[in-house]
């Protein structure tokens, strides 16, 4: 049965559908980058809410900024923007559940107009992001806006109508300024860490481009609540649609698998109000920092540390690797040693549980998290997540040789090889420069890291490069499993 509004009722008790009456929710949200990670999490618990009939007034509304996302409009209009979030249980089980908490779509290529009158609408106090990590244009090293991105170029045309998820931001709020409305809170989902300050930082350096006076408007008064946000929610694959029709009956176009674990640590900083999410699991915390760090050093880190290792070895999903003993000492040394010595006390937290669940998460073998998907786009990932352990731990003079072996592990990878001569597909919006540098590797091992913008001075420090040197020649010499067994 093709998924919409009409054929709920006609659902089996196996699948959760929304209890509560879709018409009359309005929007409230306008959500950027309705990807998978939404879908399993933000709009998870606003469902949840509106389940209990709350937070009806916050509808999403989801906004498209890119090419691509023309097919998530297509598949969301098509079934009333209902969609299934699929939970995958270790032990096989499927929990699928009608998710209704998304009321709208709009694909900002095609009405521009469109998105500015729904982020302009006294309606919508919250714009909430999930636009990946290079969609805020950090300059890696600086840390400093990065504004030669061609769309962030064309928003900033005098006249300009916006095409950027920054240019809808910036430009919704200097007409809500200038009509007396009050600023919506912008709230960034993405795994960066201070991601509420990082947004802020951003679209203020980028509204100064255009007018100083509503850069400093968004520097004072606009809300940036900082959050951690946890849910591995990987690639939706054809074997994920076909499960779920043959299984459950449900034709959804675009599903959403996900682990069943989820956590979402939130600071109550919010201008116009917010759902009351605390009521459906969200942790509301003073200060999120600790736990951000926490999960981003930890989790994310070691994702990275997985991956391109893995790979090399000959794995392919992330629970292969994580039901390897020999990766798992690995993952697990590298949290001990170098992860966690970076990290303040994390309140109400057990550190080595967390540790532990991790690895127990990572090698659920339904999920089929992919080491390609953990593999992409690595120069926006390994300088937020691992080189900031790499630079503390060198500071205290403590360990950084698994952290080290990671970095080396992603220059081997990024050679466009795998040890049995296969092609790897290095996806990375700097894929050329990491590539062309990655193919001098052997006849000048530090080429790779002596990209300025990527790894700042590393390349000149005398202890991480002579690791470095070992660890890359090693990999070379004798593989990825070798050099694990080595360690
Ligand atoms: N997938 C996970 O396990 C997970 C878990 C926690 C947090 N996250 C966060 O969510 C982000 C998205 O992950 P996902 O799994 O939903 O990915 P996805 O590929 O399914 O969706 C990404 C969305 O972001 C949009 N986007 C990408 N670059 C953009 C840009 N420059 N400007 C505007 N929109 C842009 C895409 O169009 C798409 O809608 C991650 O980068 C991460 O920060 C993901
Ligand atoms: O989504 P990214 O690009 O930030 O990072 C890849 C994974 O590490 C990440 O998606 C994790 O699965 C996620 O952060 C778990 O909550």
């Amino acid at each position: 049965m093709k998924l919409a509004t009409a054929a709920l009722d006609a659902l089996g008790n196996d699948v959760g559908v929304p209890s509560y009456d879709r018409t009359a929710v309005t929007p409230g949200i306008v959500h950027f980058g309705v990807g998978g990670f939404h879908r399993a999490h933000q709009a998870m618990y606003l469902d949840r809410l509106m389940s209990d009939g709350k937070a009806l007034d916050w509808g999403i509304v989801g906004v498209g900024v890119l090419p691509q996302d023309r097919r998530m409009d297509d598949v969301l209009s098509a079934q009333d923007h209902l969609y299934t979030l699929v939970i995958k249980h270790p032990d096989g089980t499927l929990e699928p559940r009608v998710i209704g908490s998304i009321v709208g779509y709009l694909f900002a290529p095609d009405d521009p107009n469109a998105v500015l009158a729904r982020m302009v609408d006294p309606a919508t106090r919250i714009v909430s992001l999930t636009i990946t990590e290079g969609g805020y244009h950090v300059n890696q090293v600086t840390g400093e806006l990065d504004a030669s991105d061609p769309s962030l170029a064309a928003d900033l045309e005098p006249g300009a109508t916006p095409g950027s998820a920054f240019g809808f931001i910036v430009e919704a709020l200097a007409r809500r300024r200038a009509a007396g409305v009050p600023p919506f809170t912008v709230m960034s989902c993405d795994n960066i860490p201070g991601n509420g300050h990082v947004a802020r930082k951003m679209l203020s350096s980028f509204a100064r481009l255009k007018d100083a006076d509503i850069a400093e408007f968004l520097e004072t008064e606009v809300k940036f609540p900082n959050c951690m946000v946890d849910r591995i929610t990987p690639v939706t694959t054809d074997a994920d649609r076909e499960a779920l029709a043959e299984r459950f009956g449900v034709e959804d176009g675009w599903p959403v698998v996900c682990e069943p674990f989820t956590q979402w640590v939130l600071e109550d900083d919010f201008g116009l109000g917010r759902p009351s999410y605390e009521d459906v699991g969200v942790q509301i915390v003073e200060d999120v920092e600790p736990y951000e760090l926490m999960k981003l050093r930890l989790l994310n880190a070691s994702h990275q540390a997985l991956c391109y290792l893995g790979y090399l070895a000959g794995y392919r999903y992330a629970h292969e690797v994580s039901q390897d003993k020999l990766f798992v000492d690995f993952l697990l040394g590298y949290m001990d040693d170098e992860g966690t010595p970076t990290l303040p006390p994390v309140p109400g937290v057990d550190l080595d549980r967390y540790k532990h669940q991790l690895i127990e998460r990572f090698a659920n073998p339904e999920v089929r998290d992919t080491l390609a998907r953990l593999c992409a786009e690595s120069s926006d990932r390994i300088p937020k997540w691992l080189l900031p352990v790499v630079r503390e731990q060198l500071v205290a003079d403590r360990e950084i040789k698994r952290s080290v072996l990671v970095v080396a592990s992603w220059a081997r990878y990024a050679e466009g090889t795998d040890e049995q001569g296969g092609a790897i597909e290095v996806v990375d919006r700097l894929r050329d420069k990491l590539v062309e540098r990655a193919q001098h590797n052997r006849e000048d091992p530090l080429v790779f890291i002596s990209d300025p913008d990527l790894f700042g001075d590393l390349a000149s420090d005398e202890r991480f490069v002579t690791q470095y040197r070992a660890a890359l020649k090693s990999l070379h010499e004798i593989g990825a499993r070798a050099t694990l067994e080595a360690l």
